[in-house]
């Protein structure tokens, strides 16, 4: 359905407003389209210039970063921090390291999380950061090096109780350490919740590297169980073979899945026998090296460069590496091929041409901000331990990530049912998110 000619001129100020950011573009788009008939049948939701504060960002930092890499030589890079909205805590998002990060990029993020996190149940706000730094290729020193410096700025501007920085593309525990490491020495203070993702010996918490890509799976499963299927026997890919990919490929082989592909920023990798975890964590997590390694270890497997892996047939896909990976023909092969299900592991990472194939055929589909919610809110069980000085076992870790998935999955598909979109997790997810943070917005008054 188009926008009305209300909403209509709101999208258009904001694109006017934000010129070049087509992904921000994009997350706005969605979230107005599936919020648009409760404003119609509720219009005082949108008092108080409601929606155009919902859109703006509350505070955006961009800075300069100067490192320098082995050799002696200087770099330049810039940083950026989006705080977007504080409604239901602190900002709290995760940070991008990738060539491609602009500022356009941070917003969508920061804006697709406000709603995410709202879903969580958690009290925490949407914000994200990142950086157009290049981390491939780099060795630890210059790794070091960077975060040091970038946190030299944005130390600043975060805390346990202002702003919450977390892992993304190219910031994992690794980064997180030295990112802490300059927090703790510039602030003077061993202010844990002021990052999660954090290594164990920090004050990290149990199940958070695996908790976006278990989280993935287990929302999954309460899909397929809507359409009475399990996870068990069924062929899957994942692409992406990153920290989100590698979860999600062991929990889906835990549960009886098979997963027959992934991929990284070269190419895809195919083996029928199943791809195997702990080999493709040496290659990626340990070794860092790129995906065609893998066939050097393991004989079954095939690498194919500069493919997508979305013309291999599988049951269930799971997108997990980066925004608008999945278009509209890779959407029709996967039809073609008898998809049943589909959970965004990444942010965004299915077009709009795409994700209307996937409607049209029936294949249940779970966005990003429902799907992938699993990290995010085991980060805020983090802050939890870190405020309560304790720390969880594995298993009540996980257990908790597992009932706020499901949670998640249960409050998406009834207030879908209720909006009278039965089964659309987008329609569920978008208007639960923003009913929860308009709400806040409402009872704080005018700020
Ligand atoms: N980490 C988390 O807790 C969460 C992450 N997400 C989302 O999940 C996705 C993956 O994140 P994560 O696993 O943490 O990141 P990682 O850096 O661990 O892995 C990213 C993976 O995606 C591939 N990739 C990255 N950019 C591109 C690209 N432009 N084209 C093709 N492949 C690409 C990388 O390939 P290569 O190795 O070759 O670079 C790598 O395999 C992102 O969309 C992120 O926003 C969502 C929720 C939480
Ligand atoms: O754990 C976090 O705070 C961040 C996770 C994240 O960046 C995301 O959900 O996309």
């Amino acid at each position: 359905m188009p926008l009305d000619s209300t909403t209509a001129a709101l999208y258009k100020d904001i694109v006017h407003r934000n010129p070049a950011e087509p992904e921000f573009h994009q997350a706005v788009a969605e979230v107005l389209h599936s919020i648009q008939p409760v404003l119609q049948q509720r219009p005082e939701l949108g008092d108080n210039a409601l929606l155009q504060r919902l859109c703006e960002p509350e505070r955006q930092v961009i800075f300069r970063v100067t490192w320098t890499d082995d050799k002696g030589n200087a770099h330049v890079n810039r940083g950026f921090r989006v705080g977007f909205s504080s409604a239901l805590g602190p900002y709290k998002g995760g940070l991008r390291f990738h060539r491609s990060v602009t500022l356009g990029t941070v917003k969508f993020l920061a804006f697709e999380q406000i709603f995410k996190n709202a879903l969580t149940g958690l009290g925490i706000g949407g914000g994200k950061g990142g950086s157009d730094f290049d981390p491939s290729g780099r060795s630890d020193g210059e790794i070091m090096r960077f975060c040091q410096a970038y946190m030299t700025e944005l130390h600043r501007h975060i805390g346990p109780h202002t702003d919450v920085p977390a892992g993304d593309i190219g910031v994992g525990g690794r980064e997180i350490g030295y990112l802490f490491g300059q927090y703790k020495r510039i602030t003077n203070r061993f202010d844990a919740g002021a990052l999660t993702g954090k290594d164990l010996n920090i004050g990290g918490s149990q199940a958070r590297p695996e908790a976006t890509g278990y989280g993935a799976v287990y929302f999954l499963e309460a899909m397929l169980a809507e359409r009475g299927h399990t996870l068990e026997g069924k062929t899957a890919v994942v692409s992406g073979s990153g920290n989100v990919a590698q979860y999600a490929l062991v929990k889906l082989h835990q549960l009886g899945a098979k997963v027959v592909a992934c991929s990284d920023s070269t190419g895809t990798l195919y083996d029928p026998t199943g791809i195997r975890a702990d080999i493709l964590h040496e290659v990626k997590q340990v070794q860092r090296r790129k995906l065609d390694h893998y066939v050097e270890l393991v004989s079954s497997a095939r690498f194919a460069p500069d493919r997508r892996p979305w013309d291999i047939p599988c049951d269930i896909a799971l997108p997990s590496a980066t925004q608008n990976e999945l278009g509209e023909a890779d959407a029709v092969s996967l039809a073609k091929n008898n998809l049943i299900a589909l959970a965004e592991g990444a942010n965004m990472p299915c077009t709009p041409e795409a994700i209307k194939v996937f409607q049209e055929a029936r294949i249940a589909f779970g966005p990003g901000k429902a799907a992938n919610a699993g990290g995010v809110a085991t980060s805020g069980l983090e802050m939890q331990q870190n405020a309560a000085r304790t720390k969880w076992s594995f298993e009540h870790t996980e257990q908790t990530l597992a009932r706020i998935m499901r949670s998640i999955h249960h409050t998406c598909l009834v207030t879908a049912a209720d909006h009278g979109k039965p089964g659309d997790y987008i329609t569920g997810a978008n208007v639960a998110g923003f009913l929860t943070v308009a709400s806040a917005m409402n009872t704080l008054g005018l700020v």
